[in-house]
């Protein structure tokens, strides 16, 4: 969909002064990486004659340093830092960070490091504000987005890069020392804080050079973390897509944390040294990159809704096999796939917020997750090595075998198992596919079949189908329910099966003459399902694509339970012929109104037709087969009784669609109205 009257921006990083900014920040977030490989690894290593709890205890402690700062006091410098010129503040920070990362391989004790990481995040919490305030000076309104995804994709796509370069230095540390025993002082950790220490140089003479800050102006406003992720939830939490997306990125976000928190430990365990480590935090990454770019494409055939909670549950899976297996090999490999399916989740998490979710609540859907996406990483890896060293070490022996399990398993266990719920959970909200097996529509995109999106996915419009026995009163509610729809301004399309297209007719007149006795059931479910398909084609998609509300007198359900269960004809092959036919379409609410034959059958008037005049026992099935399906689905159905009055019916359909309903006015009119005096008479 393009939204009228919104210009595609131009690159941002045309914008020379952006662009400038824009290094500086990417060099800076290299930096950090490698910093945060170099410390977790350092204090490893400074550790590693000790007890284990001892080794968790140091590694989470730089982890908690990182983090603390920004958790005590940032809000409290955002407002300080808007006090200062923006550019000097970068400036003078960047030189501070210099300084102290240099000191940190020169002194070389823990105690350091600790004390070191707290200086350089305090100095952080001035330089964060006044970038962010920075960016809107350099770049016009309309590439801001642009200008924040250029961003947030080198915050994490340097981290990678960072994990490749800190193997590469071990690697090479390795083999130099080996040739040259004189060189033995160096340590790839002092080289990786080195090139840290070089990057903040670096952008400081970016920064200082870069003229086209302006000193002050407006206020910075950092409002608090906690704040923004309560007032956030309240706004985004009553969408159920939104919910679902939000669990399932924020579930895979901890997991994220839970392994990068415990992975030094762990590769500690498995007997591996810094190269390990690295190559192992790198494979995370790099399996990202791939679960973007092949993942996707391998399964572009599967609902993407469903594909994102799987890929979660997936991970979390993979997880649980990292948590148990102790073969650094195989962990490695594990870690390429565990990485490709949060990559996975991850972009299309992205790209649903982009594509389904409404205009006025994306920017907000983004902000609110980029706030609480900081919060979860924080707790869970702050929390990660403490619960590992509680856990400590333990040894189970069984005969000639014995076989270890530790805190960081324990952390990496607990991180699946999480994983594990969060997937399930995610695709339980959003799943778009229901009625249709997650295991068929997997080997269907496996096949590379095409998987037809159906109606929410890609039509703004409302599919309400109404389903029930002979006589139970379908037809007057739908009227009521579209008379009611239309009262409150809605474009509603009111239709019906058998029929509503010109060759609909003419099956209607054979299907339904009484005096067409012998038609075999299959070719009267294949009538139904052409009868069904020309109407989708011609009715009811074009209906929902200008975003009306569909309301359609009998649908699948009909077939499924004349044909499937009246007529009985496996219920499997009635399903897919009417898959075929309608493309996946499915409606967004059923109502199934549940009425005995004994008293539906009654109220008609008229002579029978070829369905009607069957025995009441056909119709004693037909009314079992669509309360099963209800009963199968009970989020997709409203099922009322059929015998109480048609008022009280009406009522009771009125409250569940009510629910469902979009709003009636577009939202660029309730703009330009909002903006009109009030008139009241
Ligand atoms: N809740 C109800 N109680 C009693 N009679 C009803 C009720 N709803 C509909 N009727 C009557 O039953 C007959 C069949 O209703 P109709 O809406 O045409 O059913 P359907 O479309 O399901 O065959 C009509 O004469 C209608 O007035
Ligand atoms: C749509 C559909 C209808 N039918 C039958 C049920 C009805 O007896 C008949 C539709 O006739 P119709 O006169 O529309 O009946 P009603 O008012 O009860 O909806 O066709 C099927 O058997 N399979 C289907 O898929």
């Amino acid at each position: 969909m393009t939204v009228p009257g919104r210009r595609r921006p131009t690159n941002v990083l045309a914008n020379a002064p952006f662009r400038r900014l824009w290094t500086a920040m990417s060099v800076c977030s290299l930096g950090d990486w490698l910093n945060i490989l170099a410390l977790t690894a350092l204090a490893g290593n400074l550790t590693r004659g000790d007890d284990y709890r001892v080794q968790s205890l140091a590694v989470g402690g730089v982890f908690i340093a990182k983090m603390l700062p920004a958790v005590l006091l940032g809000p409290l410098a955002g407002a300080f830092a808007d006090r200062f010129d923006r550019r000097l503040t970068m400036f003078a920070s960047d030189l501070a960070r210099f300084a102290v990362v240099l000191s940190i391989p020169i002194i070389g004790s823990y105690q350091w490091i600790i004390v070191a990481t707290l200086l350089v995040e305090c100095v952080n919490l001035f330089w964060v504000p006044a970038k962010d305030a920075t960016v809107p000076n350099l770049v016009p309104k309309d590439q801001l987005e642009a200008a924040n995804r250029l961003n947030l994709l080198v915050t994490y796509g340097s981290a990678p890069v960072a994990a490749l370069l800190f193997a590469a230095l071990s690697v090479a540390g390795d083999t130099l020392r080996s040739l040259v025993p004189s060189l033995s002082g160096l340590d790839p950790t002092s080289v990786a804080l080195a090139l840290n220490a070089l990057a903040y140089l670096v952008s400081a003479f970016l920064i200082f050079t870069l003229r086209d800050i302006p000193k002050r102006d407006g206020a910075i406003s950092t409002p608090s973390v906690l704040k923004q992720v309560v007032e956030g939830w309240r706004f985004v939490g009553g969408d159920r897509l939104v919910r679902g997306l939000i669990i399932g990125m924020l579930g895979a976000f901890a997991a994220g944390g839970a392994v990068v928190g415990v992975a030094k430990i762990y590769v500690i365990a498995l007997g591996g040294g810094d190269a390990a480590y690295g190559v192992v935090f790198g494979a995370v990454f790099v399996g990202m990159a791939l679960g973007m770019f092949f993942g996707l494409r391998l399964l572009s055939e599967l609902s993407r809704r469903r594909l994102f909670g799987l890929a979660i549950t997936v991970a979390g899976l993979v997880l649980v096999a990292i948590a148990l297996i102790h073969n650094l090999a195989i962990v490695v490999m594990l870690t390429v796939v565990l990485g490709a399916c949060a990559g996975i989740a991850w972009i299309i998490g992205y790209t649903l917020i982009g594509l389904e979710v409404q205009d006025a609540m994306r920017g907000r859907t983004f902000s609110f997750l980029q706030s609480t996406a900081r919060v979860t990483l924080l707790l869970v890896v702050a929390v990660a090595n403490p619960l590992a060293a509680l856990f400590g070490e333990h040894r189970f022996d069984a005969g000639e075998l014995s076989y270890r399990f530790d805190g960081s398993n324990l952390v990496l266990l607990l991180g699946g198992a999480l994983a594990v719920v969060v997937g399930f959970l995610a695709l339980r909200h959003m799943d778009d596919r229901k009625g249709v097996p997650l295991s068929d529509d997997l080997i269907a995109a496996v096949r590379g079949e095409r998987f037809r999106p159906e109606g929410g996915e890609d039509m703004p419009g409302l599919f309400i189908a109404f389903e029930g026995g002979e006589g139970s009163g379908k037809t007057t509610q739908s009227r009521m329910i579209a008379i009611w729809l239309r009262d409150q301004g809605y474009d509603v399309v009111q239709t019906r099966e058998p029929g509503s297209t010109k060759v609909g007719m003419r099956l209607r007149a054979i299907l339904l003459d009484a005096a067409e006795r012998g038609l075999s059931p299959r070719a009267e479910a294949l009538m139904y399902a052409a009868d069904r398909s020309e109407h989708v084609e011609k009715v009811i998609r074009p209906a929902l694509r200008r975003g009306a509300i569909v309301v359609c007198d009998r649908y699948v359900d009909s077939s499924l339970a004349y044909q499937g269960a009246g007529r009985a004809l496996a219920p499997e092959d009635v399903a897919k012929v009417n898959s075929w036919a309608t493309g996946g379409l499915l409606p967004h609410l059923t109502v199934l109104i549940d009425t005995p034959p004994s008293i539906g059958l009654t109220r008609l008037g008229g002579a029978a037709d070829r369905i009607e005049s069957e025995p009441l026992e056909f119709h004693e099935r037909v009314r079992k087969e669509f309360r099963a399906l209800a009963a199968a689905n009970p989020e997709r159905y409203l099922v009322v009784d059929g015998t109480l009055t048609p008022e009280q019916i009406t009522r009771a359909i009125q409250d569940r669609v009510h629910e469902i309903l979009p709003d009636p006015v577009p939202q660029e009119a309730e703009d330009a109205t909002g903006t009109m005096p009030a008139i009241r008479d």
